[in-house]
């Protein structure tokens, strides 16, 4: 016998949804007092979950991605046709290894940091700045060099445009929609070009970059990727290494609202690290992850049937009342004798890397955003007056005004 779930009243909560953002599962969570519920999106039945043992259901459990997994307005960042994250099982985990060694081992990590800390610095100049298109052209540099790919001058802003639109694109409609369609078709065209060259010749590639790891990538069946899920998987690499963007910004945004804390990390280094997984606890980014179940099972005395669809309120997980105390508030001092652990954090998925979903490029997003945070502390600037608002019913959010700042001219060291 299944144990009925509350249940959403509303006989299609698409417009609610759109409506609150990020808000929409924790509100109904604590309306109905309960972690997990029913509604219906787009007209489809759906399980919404949240909290750290959600996300241990959901990245333990036998749940597949695609298409059908997501939610119509959600944001999908990294999804595509042929990509890590639309395979399972055995298929998956070859290919979730080469992700792995290619971005989040320790050299790689290290060379991402190295090039994004010379570029952001070069771009942090006397005068006045938008961080979050400064960051992000900072960032696709950074990650074009760390694929291996050179690009400079008009072809880099190319590609930071191309990327910029289809991370705005991947949570819009109408013309935001569009833009990151028709740029998205540009950039694929461009990526398929560079992986056509290297599968032909992959000795050609830099060593020890993702170009050559995926030129010479073999999938579990013993088969080298096509040219167009190597191009998937390369700006696979770029698009979310430029999105970090949003992570500098919001870094930015405590620093200006919490003058103690700027403070205090000014003093002592080390702060930085719980600084940042305050802010990654925090920030409104991807709101939830869609998944289909593959087969049935039962959770906490609720029966789920294959096909079910159920959404993880990844949002809500990591600011869960169960879990933190006072859990919209700002206080890095929650991480200063504590790690997260793999489910109570989970901005890029939660569990283990090798064998679920969670995002290979967290080492590499948390490395980065901690080197643009001691940049900022080092560089002498003005915030002047703006509108620092962020949105939550817009996704992916960002402060209005992309955080505009006044570098002075005695400025960086
Ligand atoms: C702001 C930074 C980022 C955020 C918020 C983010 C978020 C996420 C989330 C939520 C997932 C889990 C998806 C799921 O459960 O299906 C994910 C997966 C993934 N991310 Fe990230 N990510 C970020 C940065 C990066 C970077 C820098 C890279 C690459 C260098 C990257 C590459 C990937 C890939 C390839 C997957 C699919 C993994 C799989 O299916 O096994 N991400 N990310």
């Amino acid at each position: 016998m299944a144990s009925p779930l509350p249940r959403d009243p509303a006989p299609d909560a698409s417009i609610a949804f759109l409506r609150e953002g990020y808000d929409f599962i924790r509100r109904r969570c604590e309306r109905l007092g309960t972690d997990a519920f029913r509604a219906r999106i787009g007209l489809r039945p759906v399980v919404c979950v949240r909290g750290p043992e959600a996300a241990e259901m959901f990245y333990g459990g036998p749940f597949t991605r695609g298409h059908a997994a997501m939610p119509p307005s959600t944001v999908s960042l990294l999804q595509d046709y042929g990509s890590v994250q639309s395979l399972d099982g055995e298929a998956h985990r070859a290919r979730k290894a080469t992700w792995m060694r290619m971005v989040a081992s320790d050299g790689a990590v290290e060379d991402v940091v190295r090039r994004f800390g010379a570029a952001f610095a070069a771009r942090l100049t006397p005068g006045t700045h938008r961080l979050h298109r400064l960051a992000q052209a900072a960032l696709c540099e950074a990650a074009c060099g760390w694929a291996g790919i050179r690009q400079e001058g008009r072809a880099l802003r190319r590609r930071t445009g191309e990327m910029a639109a289809m991370i705005e694109g991947a949570g819009g409609f109408g013309p935001r929609q569009a833009k990151g369609q028709v740029l998205r078709a540009r950039s694929e065209h461009w990526a398929r070009a560079v992986m056509t060259q290297a599968l032909a010749d992959p000795e050609a590639s830099p060593g020890g970059t993702p170009l050559r790891a995926l030129a010479t990538h073999r999938d579990a069946d013993g088969r080298p990727l096509s040219p167009s899920v190597a191009a998937v998987e390369l700006l696979n690499v770029i698009r979310p290494t430029v999105a970090v963007a949003r992570y500098v910004v919001f870094s930015a945004l405590h620093l200006h609202e919490r003058p103690d804390w700027r403070e205090r990390l000014g003093r002592d280094p080390a702060l930085v690290s719980p600084f940042v997984t305050e802010m990654r606890r925090l920030a409104p980014f991807i709101p939830a992850m869609g998944g289909v179940a593959r087969e049935g099972f039962t959770w906490r005395g609720h029966e789920f049937a294959e096909g079910d669809w159920v959404l993880l309120d990844l949002f809500g997980t990591s600011r869960d009342p169960g879990a933190w105390a006072a859990p919209d508030d700002f206080r890095p001092e929650r991480f200063e004798d504590r790690a997260p652990t793999p489910y109570d954090v989970v901005p890029q998925g939660a569990g283990a890397y090798a064998t679920t979903h969670r995002c290979p490029g967290e080492r590499a997003t948390v490395a980065l955003t901690e080197a643009a945070v001691r940049r900022l502390l080092a560089t002498d600037y003005a915030v002047p007056e703006q509108d620092l608002r962020v949105p939550l019913h817009r996704f992916p959010a960002v402060p209005r005004s992309g955080f505009v700042l006044e570098v002075s001219p005695r400025a960086t060291p």
